[in-house]
């Protein structure tokens, strides 16, 4: 009895959840939303199959999801095994001839098709592409020292509307290609910045293995500003792979996007409590 009653009291809690939700699926129906995974977010089979729900979930309600996925980690692990060396600057890897064709290997390839696979699991209609199909992201070279790193000089979203229109989800790995047709390594967060920032995006959510962004102190920032970026990245507290996530947040804004989350892709559901309830699971960068 005591069990019927304290199960009743979930159910409640749940339909109650859902009815607050309305006001946040009012806001977002129609709403173009970019998330970003990152290789360090996509975990055990168990978080993707929750993350595909999610997306599925938000197309359900009339949001129209594209993602862009990262794999750094499976980068790694993959030159490792080709005893390929690889380094970081920035947080962005250093890409010669032989790395760039690991790094479309496993992106276009392995990664691009499991989120593919895992959002069609659930009932949704992915399609995997890169920035390469349809001429959507040309790029110029980012910094020489970098070899072939790419930043995106032009987006081309007409294959995304089309797909969108269609009620697909797009799914894109984060390779573009310069002029001269030299394929090119562009940073996960990079390229999702900007593909958001050509669709006007309402958000950009950008998933990763951290709670956020944190202070000197350790504490995580639930809302930051420009200049306390650019503060902290000059005092070295932002490092690593943060920092192409806040410029790109700042970059995105500055094209139009209305705000930029960088959330802990660990937590279950982290998109759904991000556009639906009033728990934020992040660092919300704003634009002003
Ligand atoms: N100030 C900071 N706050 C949070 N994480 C930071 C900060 N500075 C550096 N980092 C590092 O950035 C990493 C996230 O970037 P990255 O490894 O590229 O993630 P992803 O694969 O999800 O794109 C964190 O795991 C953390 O080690
Ligand atoms: C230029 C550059 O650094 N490209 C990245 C592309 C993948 C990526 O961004 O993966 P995450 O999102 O998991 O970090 C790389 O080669 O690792």
């Amino acid at each position: 009895m005591k069990k019927q009653m304290s199960q009743t009291r979930d159910w409640i809690a749940t339909a109650k959840t859902l009815s607050e939700a309305l006001p946040y699926l009012q806001r977002y129906e129609g709403a173009t939303i970019v998330i970003k995974l990152g290789g360090h977010a996509m975990g055990s089979d168990e978080a993707m199959e929750e993350f595909a729900r999610d997306i599925v979930l938000m197309r359900q309600v009339g949001v129209h999801p594209v993602i862009v996925h990262g794999g750094g980690p499976m980068i790694n692990s993959m030159l490792k095994r080709l005893d390929i060396q690889s380094e970081f600057v920035g947080g962005k890897r250093v890409t010669d001839a032989a790395t760039v064709e690991v790094v479309e290997m496993v992106l276009s390839g392995l990664i691009n098709k499991r989120v593919v696979q895992a959002i069609n699991d659930q009932g949704g209609r992915a399609v995997g592409i890169s920035g390469k199909d349809a001429g959507l992201m040309i790029c110029r070279q980012d910094d020489p020292s970098l070899g072939l790193v790419g930043t995106p000089e032009t987006i081309d979203t007409r294959l995304l509307e089309t797909l969108t229109t269609a009620e697909l989800i797009p799914v894109i790995a984060p390779l573009g290609v310069s002029r001269e047709g030299q394929t090119m390594n562009v940073n996960g967060d990079t390229a999702a910045g900007a593909i958001a920032g050509a669709l006007q995006a309402r958000r950009l959510l950008l998933l990763t293995d951290v709670a956020g962004v944190k202070n000197a102190a350790g504490d995580v920032m639930t809302e930051l500003t420009a200049s306390q970026i650019r503060e902290m990245t000059e005092e070295g507290v932002i490092a690593g792979g943060m920092i192409p996530k806040t410029e790109t947040a700042l970059d995105a804004l500055a094209r139009g996007v209305r705000a930029a989350v960088i959330l802990d892709g660990r937590v279950p559901n982290a998109c759904l409590l991000e556009l639906f309830t009033d728990h934020g699971v992040g660092s919300m960068i704003r634009r002003g």
